[in-house]
């Protein structure tokens, strides 16, 4: 059971305000349709997947092959044959090989983190141009062999008589070669031995998150993707993807628009049967996608004559017991609202990432709960309420999906779209962190 005195760090303070450097924009960002794994690998690999969005953007933003000082992408499970994706991706995408690219991984802040060195490279003077991204193909999750099959391989090669060869073929067992669940693994977190989803039934009980209101907010992110959707507000933001066998990807295909709080509340826990709160209905979708954004300088947008949408604020990373990972968006962002001395509400839009329905209502609890603000946050007053209508105001990844790598990316890219097409000004990205660790940017739409 979280404890509430759990005593959270955080990094990249007030030291990081972008008054202190050069000012940082958006220019523009892509991703794909994000396509639910079932049970198989999917049509794309994390590379081509950040090669599939990476074209049209680059098309659309006509910038010369060796414009870009730095390709980032984050990818949390790197796939064998595309070691480092992001050199492979900035070569596959016909970046100059002048260009160097690395690759993060920060669990489900890979994308973000992406975005936020860009920030930082940009804003310190180093870099001007840079093309940030995230990438997952959790469909492609590499598999774990035992280490009794691994062994057999090793008396295998190590074999130097016919008669060791014999010994060795006849101690073949086929059930040592049954892999290991490795998503599941990737999944639990190493310290605690805690799956993510346990992590929220952690939160769910010590903010009272029912299961009546996990699932209501379950069926408000399907329904408001699914408007989204219909009413063309993703247009331009996904990209359609092809795969090698010509098939078109068009549409998140995980939206459920159909999605009933009666149907939801007839599934069973999923995490912590029998009395759980988190079921495959109001949990994040387990998924693949990519997503990019372009980051520049004032000198850049000069230069290439870029049209920006937004300029990055401010950002923040925190750190927490990772039994309690989930409520860790609440310790970013509220480090950025006291810098910018700024309520919930002052703040236009949030996109705070649906890793699951409990989790973010845990969060909203947290802002609202004198005790944890006081002890997590070393606040004399509860942050209050964060209004619904701020809040992943199209849907999120318990509809859309959560191709862990990319979805930081995606909250910032959608969050820059969203600002700009209501008109509004400010907008924080945040998104918990398995570990125990959280991120949030603060944009504002330009
Ligand atoms: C990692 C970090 O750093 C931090 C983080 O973000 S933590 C979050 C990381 N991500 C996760 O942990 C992933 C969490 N999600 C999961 O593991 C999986 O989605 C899950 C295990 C919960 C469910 O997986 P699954 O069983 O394959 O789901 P799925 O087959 O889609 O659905 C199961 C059933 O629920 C039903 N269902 C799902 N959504 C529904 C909906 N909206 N309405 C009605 N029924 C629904 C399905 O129809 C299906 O029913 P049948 O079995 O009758 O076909």
């Amino acid at each position: 059971m979280a404890t509430r005195s759990s005593e959270p760090t955080s990094r990249s303070s007030s030291s990081n305000t972008a008054s202190q450097g050069r000012k940082v924009y958006l220019i523009d960002g892509a991703r794909t349709p994000f396509l639910k794994a079932r049970g198989q690998p999917g049509p794309f690999s994390p590379v081509d997947l950040a090669v599939q969005c990476g074209r049209p953007l680059l098309l659309r933003q006509p910038l010369p092959q060796d414009a870009f000082d730095e390709v980032i992408l984050g990818c949390v499970n790197v796939v064998a044959t595309e070691m480092n994706p992001a050199r492979v991706a900035a070569l596959r995408l016909g970046l100059s090989e002048k260009t160097t690219a690395f690759t993060v991984q920060i669990n489900c802040g890979s994308g973000m983190q992406s975005i936020d060195t860009a920030y930082k490279y940009i804003r310190d003077g180093s870099s001007e141009l840079i093309l940030a991204g995230g990438t997952e193909a959790l469909s492609h999750a590499p598999m774990v062999l035992k280490r009794e099959a691994v062994d057999w391989m090793a008396g295998m090669s190590k074999a130097s008589s016919p008669q060791d060869y014999a010994r060795q073929v006849t101690s073949f067992s086929p059930r040592e070669f049954m892999p290991e669940i490795s998503l599941e693994k990737g999944l639990t977190d190493p310290i605690v031995g805690l799956s993510m989803g346990q992590t929220a039934e952690v939160i769910a009980q010590q903010f009272g998150i029912t299961r009546e209101r996990a699932d209501e907010y379950a069926e408000s992110s399907h329904r408001r993707l699914a408007r989204a959707q219909e009413e063309g507000w993703l247009d331009g933001e996904v990209v359609p993807s092809i795969s090698p066998d010509g098939k078109l990807y068009k549409k998140d295909d995980g939206v459920r628009p159909d999605t009933t709080t009666d149907a939801l509340g007839k599934l069973k826990p999923v995490f912590e049967p029998p009395y759980g709160q988190v079921t495959a209905g109001n949990s994040s979708q387990v998924t693949d996608g990519a997503s990019w954004m372009i980051l520049a300088s004032e000198e850049a947008v000069k230069k290439y004559g870029l049209t920006p949408k937004a300029v990055i604020i401010d950002s923040e990373w925190s750190a927490l017991d990772p039994k309690i990972m989930g409520l860790g968006p609440v310790l970013s962002a509220t480090k950025i609202l006291q810098r910018q001395k700024a309520g919930l509400n002052d703040i236009d839009l949030w996109e705070l990432n649906e890793a699951f329905a409990a989790q973010v209502l845990a969060c909203r609890e947290a802002w609202k709960d004198a005790e944890f603000c006081k002890v997590a946050l070393g606040l004399d007053e509860p942050m209050g309420e964060l209004e619904m209508e701020r809040l992943n105001i199209d849907g999120g990844a318990v509809a859309i999906g959560h191709p862990v790598g990319t979805s930081g990316n995606r909250i910032v890219l959608h969050l820059m779209n969203a600002l700009h097409r209501k008109k509004l000004k400010r907008g924080i990205a945040t998104e918990c962190i398995g570990g125990g660790q959280a991120g949030a940017l603060l944009i504002e739409a330009v």
